[in-house]
C-alpha cells in the first residue's frame, strides 16, 4: 500500500501548497486527482514518487520509506515525455532502459518496430508518450502516477493507451493515480476521486 500521511509542502516560505494532505493507494486501485492549474497536483505526484521530499508528513510503501536506489516501485509519468528521455539515445535503448517489454506488450501500447532505431525527437509527442509509459512498467514497479499523460493524444490513441494500461494494471495489480483536468476521463477510469484545492484533498 502506498500511503501519503499528512503531507505538507511549499516551494516558497509562507506559501503553503499542500497542507496535511493524506491519500492511500492500494494494489490494483485507480484513484483520480483533479484541481485547478497550480493547485499542486504534479507536486503531490512527485512527492508520492520520491522526486520531492515533504517538509512534514511522510510517504511510505508498505510502511517503509521509498527505496533510494534501484528501480523505483512508484513511477511518475509526466505530461511531456520529451523532457524525460535522453535525446541522444535511440528509442530502443530508451524503451529498454530498465527492462525489456514483450512483443505483445509493445503491440498493446501501439509501439511500431520502425520507431526503435530513431531518435526520440523524431517521434510525435503521443508516440513518445507511449514509449515512456511502457518503459515505466518494469516488473518491480507497483504504483504509477499518471500526470496528464494522455493530454497530447488524439481520442482514439487515448482510448488505446488507457485500455493497454488498464489491462497491464489488472494483470499485475498495479495501483494507479491519475492526475487530470478532464473530469469525464477521471470518472471513467477512477472509482475514487479527489479534488485538490487549498492544499487539501476533497472526495468527489
Ligand atoms: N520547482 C519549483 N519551484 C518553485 N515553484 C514551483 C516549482 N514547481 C512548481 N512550482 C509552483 O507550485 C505550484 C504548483 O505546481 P504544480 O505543477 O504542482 O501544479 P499543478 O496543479 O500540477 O498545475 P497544472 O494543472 O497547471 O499542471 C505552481 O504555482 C508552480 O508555479
Amino acid at each position: 500500500m502506498l500511503k501519503a500521511h499528512q503531507l505538507s509542502f511549499q516551494f516558497s516560505p509562507g506559501v503553503p501548497l499542500l497542507q496535511a494532505a493524506s491519500l492511500t493507494l492500494s494494489a490494483g486501485q485507480w484513484v483520480g486527482i483533479s484541481g485547478d492549474s497550480g493547485a499542486g497536483k504534479s507536486t503531490l505526484g512527485k512527492l508520492l514518487a520520491g522526486y520531492l521530499a515533504p517538509q512534514a508528513g511522510s510517504v511510505t510503501l508498505d510502511g517503509a520509506a521509498l527505496p533510494k536506489s534501484g528501480v523505483q516501485p512508484v513511477q511518475w509519468l509526466p505530461q511531456s515525455p520529451e523532457l524525460a528521455v535522453n535525446p541522444r539515445w535511440r528509442v530502443a535503448k530508451i524503451l529498454r532502459e530498465a527492462w525489456t517489454p514483450s512483443n505483445a506488450q509493445c503491440q498493446a501500447f501501439g509501439l511500431q518496430e520502425k520507431w526503435l532505431s530513431r531518435l526520440p525527437q523524431s517521434l510525435s509527442g503521443g508516440e513518445l508518450q507511449r514509449v515512456c509509459v511502457l518503459r515505466a512498467l518494469a516488473p518491480e514497479v507497483r504504483f504509477l502516477v499518471a500526470d496528464e499523460i494522455s493530454t497530447m493524444l488524439d481520442p482514439i490513441t487515448q482510448v488505446e493507451l488507457w485500455q493497454a494500461l488498464k489491462q497491464e494494471a489488472a494483470q499485475r495489480q498495479l495501483g494507479v493515480l491519475v492526475i487530470s483536468h478532464d473530469s469525464a476521463l477521471l470518472e471513467r477510469l477512477c472509482p475514487q476521486r479527489f479534488h485538490l484545492s487549498g492544499g487539501q484533498l476533497t472526495p468527489w
